[in-house]
């Protein structure tokens, strides 16, 4: 912006680190300062002006301000990985572009064009057998008929497969559910008396990433004769446990099993950006997914299933018969033999967002929802929008520049 009689020089105000394209729409433009009192004072000269150099159009500006880091934030922060192999969680694959852009128009045209069931945040469509959240279960009695017929090229892909034994999996429940940006998971484990060992999950339409947490003191065990005695404890509270996170490209398949599907919670988090590799990833404006499992038969006894009690911040253990569980799971499946932990307690299966510490993404979505609020949305679906610097500024793509 030139300097003339009407309109001061933004650079009057203190020293501009960069100007760039907010986004491809040529009317907004994001201005970056060294300092907020400099913006505050831009900001003040300008907003709700008119420039005589657009034509005497109003100014509507909004500024934002990067949030220091803290040691809260670095503990938020977690590496991403790319592959499976990076991620290193026994039982985990990843499986690239494994259904063709085509096929995942004509999946996405299938579902769009069935009914949806509304949840609190997102929506959803049961196949196969209805999931009923509040027991976090399928429920048997409404077997909903076999799974429809659009989802077969997806199912022989995976007979056809490398996977172990995936020819002989006979997946019979199909959940699928569509994230709007920023709605996200809960922490989980998959019900074990509920599905079989192996669960796969089709991302379509938009990325996110899928983090992951194994509470401490557990140790995965393939032998059933290193049994040992399980306690339960209640592992909503503890901040004892590792985490990994992965990026989950639209087309990609997931497979959970073993230690990845039994000792390790899974959750998408709430974000609306996903900071993957110091790339700044703006999540589409959906992401559907199709999580595929086989229903458990009745035969198999699992134990301290988790039931969702009224408040969504408790859990119950449901507890059948440890022993009995031991040793069909040690046989079946192998073992997660806990010290202090019982191996299946699950953070409740809820659909409300977890209400815990910002993330350092959620801090650049703070940023993007002021230019929300201006309008104009674009559906940029993975695009990096910027990359994270080392002090936890967001820095833009295109100039590098730090916004405010
Ligand atoms: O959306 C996904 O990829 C995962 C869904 C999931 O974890 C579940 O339905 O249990
Ligand atoms: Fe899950």
């Amino acid at each position: 912006m030139a300097k003339n009689q009407k309109n001061p020089s933004i650079c009057q105000f203190g020293v501009v680190r960069g100007v760039h394209a907010a986004d491809d729409s040529g009317t907004r433009v994001i201005v970056s300062f060294s300092d907020e009192g400099s913006a505050q004072s831009a900001f003040t000269a300008f907003n709700g002006r008119r420039c005589s150099q657009l034509s005497d159009r109003f100014l509507h500006i909004r500024y934002s301000v990067p949030r220091p880091s803290s040691p809260v934030r670095d503990r938020d922060m977690v590496d991403v990985s790319l592959t499976a192999d990076e991620l290193n969680i026994p039982g985990l694959h990843l499986f690239m572009d494994f259904i063709t852009p085509k096929e995942e128009e004509e999946l996405l045209a299938a579902v769009d064009s069935r009914p949806w069931i509304s949840l609190a945040k997102r929506r959803v469509q049961h196949y196969g057998y209805e999931f009923c959240y509040q027991t976090r279960n399928v429920d048997t009695k409404k077997f909903l008929g076999g799974l429809p017929s659009f989802v077969s090229p997806v199912l022989e892909r995976i007979s056809a497969s490398s996977l172990d034994d995936a020819a002989t999996i006979n997946l019979d429940q199909l959940t699928v559910n569509e994230y709007p940006p920023g709605v996200g998971l809960s922490p989980h484990i998959d019900t074990n008396s509920a599905f079989e060992d192996k669960i796969f999950s089709l991302s379509l339409a938009g990325p996110c990433i899928m983090e992951f947490r194994r509470y401490q003191g557990g140790i995965w065990q393939s032998d059933p004769a290193m049994s040992k005695t399980v306690h339960e404890e209640n592992t909503e509270n503890s901040t004892n446990f590792l985490r990994r996170a992965i990026y989950l490209p639209p087309r990609s398949i997931l497979l959970l099993s073993g230690e990845a599907r039994y000792a390790w919670h899974h959750y998408i988090p709430h974000h609306k950006i996903d900071n993957v590799k110091d790339s700044l990833i703006r999540r589409a404006s959906r992401r559907v997914s199709f999580t595929l499992r086989k229903r458990q038969d009745g035969k198999s006894i699992a134990v301290n299933d988790v039931l969702t009690s009224s408040g969504p911040r408790h859990t119950r253990a449901r507890n059948i018969d440890a022993s009995v569980k031991r040793e069909r799971d040690a046989a079946r499946l192998g073992k997660f033999v806990v010290d202090g932990a019982s191996d299946d307690v699950s953070v409740p299966f809820n659909d409300e967002p977890d209400h815990g510490r910002a993330s350092e993404s959620e801090e650049m979505e703070e940023f993007e929802g002021n230019f929300d609020q201006s309008g104009g949305h674009d559906d940029t679906s993975g695009v990096v929008v910027g990359r994270r610097a080392r002090d936890g500024r967001f820095v833009a793509s295109d100039t590098g520049s730090t916004t405010i």
